[in-house]
C-alpha cells in the first residue's frame, strides 16, 4: 500500500470541493502509522463489542475506511493490534473509530490509518452484537457506506 499523495491534503480538497464534502469536527487522535489515508466508507455500528470489527477487517478491505460507531464509549477497545494487524494484511486503507482501541505502540508502527477519541486497555466483548455496512451519523456527520473518505493529520472530510 503507498501512502496517498500530499496533493491530496484535506485542506486543499476542502478548498477545492467543499461543497460537496462534510468536514468532521471532533477531534479524533491520529493513532496509526499512516496519517494520511483515503477510501469508500464500510460501517460498523456496536457498542462495547468488537465481534464485528474483527470480522469485518478480517474480510477483504480492498482500500477501504472502516468508520466504526462505538457511541463515542471509551469504556472498551475496539480494536487492538492483532485485528489492525488483519486489516493491514486484508488491504484495509484504514479505520476510524468513534470510541477507543488499545495498544497505541503497535498500532503506530502498523501501515493503516487509525483515527480513535482514545485508548483503554480495557477489551471489548466478542459476541457480534450491531450492524454492518448502515449509515451513520456521528456528531452530526453522515457516512454513507461507499462515499469516498479522506484522513489527515487536519481531520477527516467525507462526501455526502
Ligand atoms: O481482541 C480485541 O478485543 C482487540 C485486540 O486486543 C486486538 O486486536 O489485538
Amino acid at each position: 500500500m503507498t501512502e496517498p499523495d500530499a496533493l491530496t491534503a484535506t485542506a486543499d480538497l476542502y478548498d477545492a470541493r467543499g461543497d460537496e464534502l462534510q468536514s468532521v469536527c471532533l477531534q479524533f487522535q491520529d493513532l496509526g502509522g499512516r496519517q494520511s489515508f483515503s477510501g469508500p466508507v464500510r460501517t460498523v455500528r456496536c457498542r462495547e463489542d468488537n465481534g464485528l470489527v474483527k470480522a469485518v477487517l478480517n474480510s477483504a478491505g480492498h482500500g477501504a475506511v472502516l468508520v466504526v460507531d462505538g457511541g463515542g464509549l471509551l469504556t472498551t477497545a475496539l480494536m487492538g493490534d492483532m485485528i489492525a494487524a488483519a486489516a493491514v494484511e486484508n488491504g484495509w486503507a484504514g479505520v476510524v473509530i468513534h470510541g477507543a482501541v488499545r495498544d497505541r505502540t503497535a498500532l503506530a508502527g502498523l501501515p493503516l490509518g487509525v483515527k480513535a477519541l482514545g485508548s483503554n486497555p480495557r477489551k471489548s466483548a466478542k459476541a457480534g452484537a450491531g450492524e454492518v455496512d448502515v449509515v451513520l451519523q456521528i456528531d452530526g456527520v453522515v457516512f454513507r457506506p461507499g462515499a469516498m473518505l479522506y484522513a489527515d493529520p487536519d481531520g477527516i472530510l467525507v462526501e455526502y
